[in-house]
């Protein structure tokens, strides 16, 4: 089967330890080129830019809308913006007085550009820039009348928990403001693509202010602290399985808010203190507190998923195994040095601090034997050797279970979503359509 350049490349990119792009954080003019259309045979004149953002995995969490299309949510939320060299999306958006309609391609697909979420974000990138240009009088080369390309890819699963809603809507408002040229608080418009994704608009550690004003103008994020902050902080994502969920986050928790008490308490008496204790957490740099709030708000949601009527099941065993891993693994040593969350999927994302990473690797390569010809199992950043003491293992004591983790992702706090300055990088080719391979 042919194969588009777009899917190789993103395959090889796959979990590389090293940056495949070349990032800026500031400001990049779009390129305009002047380029034959073959078809045509006419000058086509095309503007593009590629951006890239980042995957966040929220420590409290987000579940439950008080407006739908506005998307507010009923509780403030608060993640850590995972690292770009081992996950991101990267999407090119390109404009020209010669497309006929707006379009988008995504993983290689091309996909119903007419979903509510994306026009809402194209609508709101459109309005920021008509009133920037009638307030700043502007003279823009970019007409607003044009239409724009979009072409998505991301370098891990989509729907399967990973956050991917977060990470490509976050890189659609970006790429989209940066060729538009628009400013301002762009959290407010990643967020009507997707909730989560209005987290992925900063670095580091950010918080979702659940906002009060009904027009959702308050409802936005913040960076609380910056990637640099807490440089041991590591994260392991254990992919339990790379599947689409059964239950996308936005029905399940719509089931949620209109059946489940136990969601409702928790966004008017938990969350609120909670926010204040996580951040607090994260300031003083609180291993402990940090992963046993992190571990309580996870267990928490997955309690409302199961509060919810018909209830919803996104944890399976080999979660559980992961969270009894970890309970004992913290036991053993009578201090909270790894933490788990898990977000509307079975996959179980990691906390913990650098120097416990390599031993904690081994705990889980011994409790989950991998495959022993199956590829690599740790991705991403270098983990070093350690060995596990006999008393660890028994005091861990849980049945092995080959093959229950597929693979890790070894990652860190990283950057916001970045500009990609080398054209060739573009997932566009001049004519504004997905490049092909030969
Ligand atoms: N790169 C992208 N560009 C634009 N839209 C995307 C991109 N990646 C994913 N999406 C949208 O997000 C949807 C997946 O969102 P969904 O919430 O089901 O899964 P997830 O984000 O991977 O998991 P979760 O939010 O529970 O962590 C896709 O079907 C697509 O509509
Ligand atoms: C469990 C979560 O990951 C839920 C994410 O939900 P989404 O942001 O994917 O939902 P929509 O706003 O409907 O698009 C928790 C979190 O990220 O805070």
């Amino acid at each position: 089967m042919k194969r588009t350049m777009i899917e190789m490349m993103a395959d090889n990119n796959q979990f590389a330890g090293k940056a495949f792009l070349r990032y800026s954080g500031c400001f990049f003019k779009p390129r305009k080129t002047a380029v034959n259309n073959m078809q045509e045979t006419s000058s086509q004149d095309v503007t593009m830019i590629t951006c890239t953002a980042p995957v966040n995995i929220a420590v409290i969490k987000y579940w439950g809308k008080r407006h739908e299309e506005l998307i507010l949510p009923i509780n403030s939320s608060l993640s850590v913006t995972l690292h770009q060299d081992q996950l991101k999306t990267t999407t090119t958006v390109a404009c020209s007085r010669h497309f006929q309609e707006d379009r988008i391609w995504l993983n290689g697909k091309e996909e119903d550009i007419n979903q509510p979420r994306i026009q809402s974000c194209l609508r709101e990138i459109r309005r920021l820039a008509r009133k920037r240009r009638s307030d700043e009088d502007l003279s823009n080369d970019i007409s607003l009348a044009h239409r724009v390309h979009i072409c998505s890819v991301n370098n891990f699963p989509t729907a399967a928990g990973l956050a991917s809603s977060a990470a490509g809507y976050a890189c659609l408002v970006y790429s989209l403001s940066r060729l538009f040229g628009v400013d301002g608080e762009l959290s407010l418009v990643a967020r009507q693509g997707s909730g989560s994704a209005c987290r992925s608009m900063y670095g580091g550690f950010v918080q979702w202010k659940m906002g009060e004003r009904q027009d959702g103008k308050d409802s936005l994020a913040e960076q609380v602290e910056p990637e640099s902050h807490w440089p041991e902080l590591r994260v392991l994502v254990l992919v339990v399985s790379a599947e689409r969920k059964l239950v996308g986050s936005t029905s399940g928790m719509q089931t949620s808010v209109k059946t489940s008490k136990l969601l409702k308490h928790r966004a008017d008496c938990v969350v609120p203190g909670r926010m204040e204790e996580m951040i607090s957490a994260i300031q003083r740099r609180d291993f402990a507190a940090f992963g046993e709030l992190t571990m309580k708000d996870s267990n928490q949601f997955h309690a409302t998923c199961l509060d919810t009527y018909p209830p919803i099941f996104y944890l399976n065993d080999i979660s559980q195994k992961v969270i009894s891993l970890v309970h004992r693994y913290n036991q053993h040593y009578q201090d909270t040095r790894v933490t788990y969350t898990f977000d509307a999927g079975p996959n179980a994302v990691i906390y913990t601090l650098e120097d416990h990473v390599p031993e904690f690797i081994q705990v889980v390569r011994y409790f989950f034997p991998p495959e022993t010809n199956g590829g690599e199992f740790v991705k991403g950043l270098p983990v070093g050797p350690a060995s596990l003491s006999e008393d660890l293992k028994t005091a861990i004591g849980l049945e092995p279970v080959p093959k229950g983790i597929s693979y890790i992702i070894s990652t860190k706090v990283g950057p916001g979503p970045c500009v990609v300055e080398d054209p060739k990088l573009h997932l566009l080719n001049p004519e504004g359509l997905p490049k092909k391979s030969t």
